[in-house]
């Protein structure tokens, strides 16, 4: 039978199915972060268990922390009791921590590729939406809740109720400018927040064989704002070359062993999805959001829809969106002023999102009336944004480094951006006081970013 890659990594880690019901799936890979896994490692404390597998199981500290003196204890008490409990679970239980000052400590998804613990034909799990930012290697990469991290943990396996399969193609070429991040912005205002739910995506086309590691986990971190369980891309000579040599990859032998596996992860021929979709890359333009949904996505150059234009079930949250966004129906936003920008997070807080960031800000100077959060996801992407002398660069147009974390992504922290403020910012969620009480998110790629650290306004790059 043809089979999808979907089918291919699920069926070779089902232990066993419950008739008409869900299956229990073996685990390779789990992640831990300090906000999801408390309870799950209390539970274990109460029923006397200990972690089956120690050695599958990677944790760090990034929603919690802040993004400056770090070699500080953590000033706010919440955060520092989560970070805390962590530091102690990692411990009591043996586990790998990337804790506050570990040269590797990052955001989990950043982190995990990294490291090479992300190998393709893997299922990966974590307490974490974004986790589907590891399919970017062929692996069937999902997030889970709390009671199912316990489950990891204390037997390597969860129960799971088989999704359905969905094909994205991106054919043709992308237009010089538009990165993964409007590639994601446009499917999801295409497909809208709820067009992918209860599915798994394969992304594939000639747009997606030629993006790079980063830009492919760009894509797959996305896959969950537009409700799909998960989303994955056949690996290829871009992933085994971006793996080789890291930290958990296979060495030798393993390596060769690993690699027979590797090339046969690919959807065969003819195998059926159950729904399937094709985008023409070149129609793509940097996309902005206008609204409180990572759908309410438009071209930069576009316009905000007319109310005549959304349908009747839809109206009373688009104006309740443009009210709490400050924007009105029709209304464009090229040239309209912003106060904040944030370049970061498991969307796009990699090298290569520096690199673009930086290249672009060369030679210019930032705008008096931005205050920009430059916030790498992990040390190990400092370190080599230093390496590359990137640092000296944006330092001279103006702008700060900060230390690794999550940071104004979700605002846990005290990276928050003040009521009112417009925030571009190239994280995956937009919501009503996502990047703190009464704050103003428009998504944007890192180029589109970069574009409004220097003018103040929204600027096609
Ligand atoms: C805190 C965590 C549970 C949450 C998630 O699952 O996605 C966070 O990472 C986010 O991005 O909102
Ligand atoms: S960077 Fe943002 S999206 Fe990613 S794990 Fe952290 S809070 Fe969630």
């Amino acid at each position: 039978m043809n089979k999808t890659l979907f089918d291919k990594i699920w069926d070779a880690h089902v232990v066993t199915t419950v008739k008409d019901g869900p299956s229990q799936l073996y685990i390779d890979r789990h992640l831990c972060h300090e906000v999801t896994s408390p309870q799950a490692f209390s539970g274990l404390r109460e029923r006397g268990l200990k972690v089956f597998r120690p050695g599958q199981t990677l944790l760090t500290a990034d929603h919690n922390i802040p993004t400056v003196e770090q070699d500080k204890p953590i000033r706010d008490e919440v955060s520092r009791y989560q970070v805390d409990t962590l530091a102690k679970n990692a411990r009591e239980f043996g586990l790998t921590y990337y804790g506050l000052r570990h040269s590797k400590n990052g955001i989990v998804h950043v982190i995990g590729p990294e490291n090479g613990f992300t190998q393709p034909g893997m299922t990966i799990v974590c307490g974490d939406s974004h986790t589907s930012t590891h399919g970017a290697f062929g692996a069937i990469a999902f997030g889970i809740g709390t009671s199912e991290v316990e489950m990891v943990l204390s037997s390597q396996c969860i129960l799971q109720t088989r999704p359905k399969t969905m094909r994205v193609n991106f054919e043709g070429k992308l237009n010089d400018g538009v990165s993964a991040k409007d590639m994601a912005l446009y499917m999801i205002w295409q497909l809208t927040t709820g067009g992918a739910t209860g599915y798994f995506v394969e992304y594939a086309g000639e747009a997606v064989r030629n993006l790079t590691m980063e830009q492919r986990m760009t894509l797959c971190n996305l896959s969950i704002e537009m409700g799909a369980r998960g989303g994955l891309i056949a690996p290829d000579e871009t992933t085994y070359n971006y793996i080789q040599g890291r930290e958990f990859a296979p060495k030798g032998e393993r390596w060769d062993e690993a690699m027979a596996y590797w090339k046969t992860l690919k959807s065969d021929e003819g195998a059926a999805f159950d729904k399937e979709v094709t985008f023409d890359a070149s129609q793509i333009k940097p996309m902005i959001t206008y609204g409180t949904n990572p759908g309410m996505g438009m071209p930069i150059d576009g316009a905000i829809p007319e109310l005549s234009a959304i349908d009747e079930a839809g109206k009373i949250s688009f104006e309740k969106s443009l009210k709490y966004m400050g924007f009105e129906p029709g209304q464009k936003l090229e040239g309209k002023p912003i106060d904040y920008v944030f370049l970061g997070s498991c969307t796009n807080g990699r090298i290569e999102d520096f690199r673009v960031f930086t290249h672009y800000v060369k030679g210019k100077k930032k705008a008096g009336n931005v205050t920009a959060w430059l916030v790498p996801g992990s040390w190990q992407v400092r370190q080599q944004i230093e390496a590359e002398g990137l640092d000296k660069i944006l330092e001279e147009a103006g702008f700060e480094l900060r230390q690794p974390g999550c940071s104004a992504c979700l605002a846990m922290n005290d990276d928050k951006v003040p009521a009112g403020k417009y925030a571009v910012s190239t994280s995956n969620r937009n919501f009503e006081g996502r990047q703190g009480p009464g704050a103003r998110t428009i998504l944007a790629s890192p180029l589109v970013a970069a574009a409004a650290a220097v003018t103040g306004k929204i600027t096609a790059p």
